[in-house]
């Protein structure tokens, strides 16, 4: 995150005037855009990421953004985003986007934070089995011509230990699904979360290391998650533990990994996120932890099924449509919440600006000076922005939003009817 640095002010209003544009990027699914279409907006999708300064380019003129994970949004990516209203993470993880950046410049960052929740636990469980009973090895080497029947290294999921760290939306559901192949649950997490089922935290990291017999991550990438996988947290499992990271490729020490592989202090591990991500599917790919046994590696599939990228397109493209017409934030992970509906007859104006004192002042002036009536005015603010959702009885949207562009608080205008 970056420290708040607003663009420069006054910036014109951006007004209610199509036609409106979306820039769809690693190949979402196509129900966003055909929601988008029903709404109006003009859609182009992309089936890869875009780097940071092509991204810039390519934003000139849209007015909706949806990305996954492989997008980075820099502060200078938005720079010259002066059209651009909303971004869509289709996905749950947001860390790819300067989400103070976009809150400076009045933009909001929508995500989907459980449509792909079941599709990684499964991923997970099925991790867990194919782990401990070596199945990639064995089923490479009878590819290859090899028959190797072996019983020993092998054993069953049954009464052993699953170990997960960030007991949240995804963690607590996997131990939902462990707990039925009659694994024992432990988690560690920050926060204190309701056990499901008999799982049951842990108090230190270093106790949860100690007792599992697989240990899975799923915390966000934060600057306190950051390589909390290091070789000395490694050395605490369990020999011949298995390790599973499907949240982000920050968390987990590759070259440490790769070494306990190596010495066989790991009995195998199973990665799905990597510090560094190719853009696109036509990408090659390198990792340290290629050619090492009994190590599964996927390329970021985690949320990648067809029910939960039909389930995101829809959900993130709700929340984009609803804020395009409504100005509703709710379920935007980086800006005040304010959810007003439309009342008939009135003209609703969206407006951000910097959050110091006496600009609601400035904004009723406004309207006063034009002999409007304010029907209903609702304001949210965080420590950097204030947004303020105002419906007025008379139709003179244009002339406020003219005026209040003029303010030196002001961030973003718009006019929704
Ligand atoms: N591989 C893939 O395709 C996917 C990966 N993900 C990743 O999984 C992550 C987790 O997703 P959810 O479960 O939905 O998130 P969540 O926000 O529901 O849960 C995260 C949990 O981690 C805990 N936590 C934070 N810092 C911690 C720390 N230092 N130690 C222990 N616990 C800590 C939080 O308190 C929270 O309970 C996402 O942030 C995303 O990065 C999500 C979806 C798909
Ligand atoms: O499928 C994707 O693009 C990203 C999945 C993911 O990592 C997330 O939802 O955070």
């Amino acid at each position: 995150m970056s420290t708040a640095r607003f663009p420069p002010s006054p910036t014109r209003p951006i007004l209610n005037e199509g036609p409106f544009r979306a820039l769809l990027l690693e190949n979402i699914h196509p129900s966003a855009e055909e929601m988008l279409k029903a709404e109006g907006f003009q859609v182009e999708r992309l089936s890869s990421a875009l780097k940071p300064a092509e991204l810039a380019e390519r934003l000139k003129g849209v007015h909706l953004l949806g990305i996954r994970s492989k997008t980075t949004v820099p502060p200078e990516s938005l720079v010259h985003a002066e059209d651009l209203l909303a971004i869509g993470a289709f996905c749950i993880g947001t860390n790819q986007v300067d989400l103070t950046a976009a809150n400076t410049h009045g933009i909001p960052v929508f995500n989907a934070p459980f449509s792909n929740t079941r599709s990684v636990a499964e991923m997970v469980v099925a991790e867990v089995i194919v782990l401990t009973r070596q199945l990639f090895d064995r089923s490479r080497e009878v590819h290859t011509g090899q028959w190797r029947k072996v019983a020993t290294g092998s054993h069953e999921v049954r009464g052993k230990t699953l170990g997960i760290i960030g007991y949240g939306h995804i963690g607590s559901q996997l131990g939902v699904l462990a707990e039925s192949l009659g694994m024992r649950v432990l988690y560690f997490d920050v926060m204190t979360k309701l056990p499901l089922g008999n799982s049951r935290a842990v108090a230190t990291l270093d106790e949860l290391l100690a007792q599992s017999d697989f240990v899975t991550l799923h915390v966000p990438a934060l600057t306190s998650t950051h390589m909390m996988m290091g070789a000395e947290q490694l050395a605490k499992m369990k020999k011949g533990a298995c390790l599973i990271n499907a949240s982000r490729g920050t968390v987990v020490d590759i070259a440490a990994l790769a070494a306990s592989l190596r010495s066989k202090h790991l009995g195998g591990a199973a990665v799905d996120v990597y510090p560094e991500e190719p853009e696109g599917n036509s990408d090659g790919f390198v990792t340290e932890l290629q050619g090492i046994p009994n190590v599964v590696l996927t390329p970021h599939i985690g949320g990648s099924t067809e029910e939960a990228q039909a389930s995101i397109g829809k959900e993130v493209a709700t929340s984009l449509s609803k804020f395009f017409r409504t100005g509703a934030t709710t379920g935007a992970v980086n800006f005040p919440m304010v959810e007003a509906p439309l009342i008939p007859g009135t003209h609703r104006i969206l407006n951000v600006h910097r959050n110091i004192p006496g600009v609601l002042r400035d904004i009723n002036r406004i309207v006063s000076d034009l002999n409007a009536n304010i029907h209903a005015q609702v304001l949210s603010t965080d420590s950097n922005i204030g947004y303020l959702v105002m419906d007025l009885d008379q139709d003179v949207s244009r002339p406020v939003c003219d005026a209040i562009a003029g303010l030196t608080t002001d961030i973003k205008t718009r006019i929704v009817s």
